[in-house]
């Protein structure tokens, strides 16, 4: 059968005032059917820019150039015209963000919000219907009393909680593949924790696919099952995520790895020093058999 999403060549440079600035050479990168894949990097490497191509917020424009292949589901969406490929943002596919604020409207209750993105999957969804399948979301993500929630503004609501409804919106209409940036760390640790553990729940359960995009490596071995390790916009080493933490084959993977601080040390940069070592050829790992 053939990858859900299978990129080639993927290059994103900016025009600017300095002229011409390339921030991804060719990428390629490819995720299975109900696969979770993790992209990680320092900051500033070129993860986002690829989640923001993927869902197609990222685009041809005047300062921007985009050129390379993003096959999904079996169509090239980069070439599609922007209707349909709008179109795929919270149904086909959707992305869950470091910050639930930063993606729920803080002017409409919950309820409301989950309608409108049901509604984009199938427009003449009933107000009860609406209800019945946000509330059995909702209980999937453990929030005890489905019913007040979705009566409620985000601001009425924890940032735990917020999380949560995020998570549940994103699956509701069960898309093939969720983009998640660094799910939960504009909270507290505890809370990134639980979002990730539910995270590893309800995408085994609904088989979605996943693109994990971290620079934390601890979250990356817990939840991945392939990795693809990228700097400063080229991927310098992939394979399972097994084979990358137990044999790293790249200076920059391994000086990823050292770079993570021993213990918990949370909040610490992980940022390793540079070396020319960095630009040497990608390593490939084989597939798991
Ligand atoms: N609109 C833009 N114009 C010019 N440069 C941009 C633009 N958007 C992103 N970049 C550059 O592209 C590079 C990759 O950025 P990106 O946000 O993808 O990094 P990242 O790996 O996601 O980092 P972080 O972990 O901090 O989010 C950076 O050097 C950034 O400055």
């Amino acid at each position: 059968m053939t990858d859900l999403l299978d990129i080639r060549g993927l290059t994103l440079g900016f025009r600017g005032l300095n002229g011409y600035t390339e921030v991804l050479h060719g990428i390629d990168l490819s995720i299975a059917r109900g696969e979770r894949v993790a992209l990680v990097g320092e900051s500033g490497s070129g993860k986002s820019v690829t989640a923001r191509i993927i869902l197609g917020l990222l685009q041809e424009t005047r300062t921007a150039r985009v050129a390379g292949r993003v096959n999904f589901d079996g169509r090239d969406i980069s070439s599609m015209r922007a209707r349909p490929r709008a179109a795929l943002r919270g149904t086909d596919m959707s992305m869950i963000f470091q910050d639930p604020t930063s993606s729920l409207n803080p002017t409409f209750t919950i309820g409301r919000q989950f309608a409108e993105v049901m509604r984009r999957r199938e427009a003449g969804l009933s107000q009860k219907a609406c209800e019945a399948r946000a509330t059995a979301m909702l209980e999937e993500v453990s929030i005890p009393d489905p019913a007040r929630v979705l009566s409620a503004y985000p601001f009425q609501l924890s940032g735990g909680m917020n999380q949560r409804v995020m998570i549940a919106m994103a699956l509701v209409n069960n898309p093939k593949l969720l983009l998640a940036d660094e799910p939960g760390t504009a909270l507290d640790v505890s809370v990134q924790a639980q979002t990730l553990t539910l995270m590893q729940d309800l995408v085994a359960r609904h088989n979605t696919a996943v693109l994990l995009i971290s620079h934390n490596l601890g979250v990356v071995r817990e939840f991945a099952d392939r990795v693809y390790v990228i700097y400063r916009g080229r991927i310098v080493e992939t394979g399972p995520t097994a084979a990358i933490f137990d044999r790293p084959g790249h200076a920059y993977t391994r000086a990823l790895m050292a770079a993570v601080p021993r213990i918990t040390g949370a909040g610490l940069p992980e940022v390793p020093e540079v070396s020319d070592d960095f630009l040497a050829p990608m390593v490939t790992h084989p597939e798991a058999t």
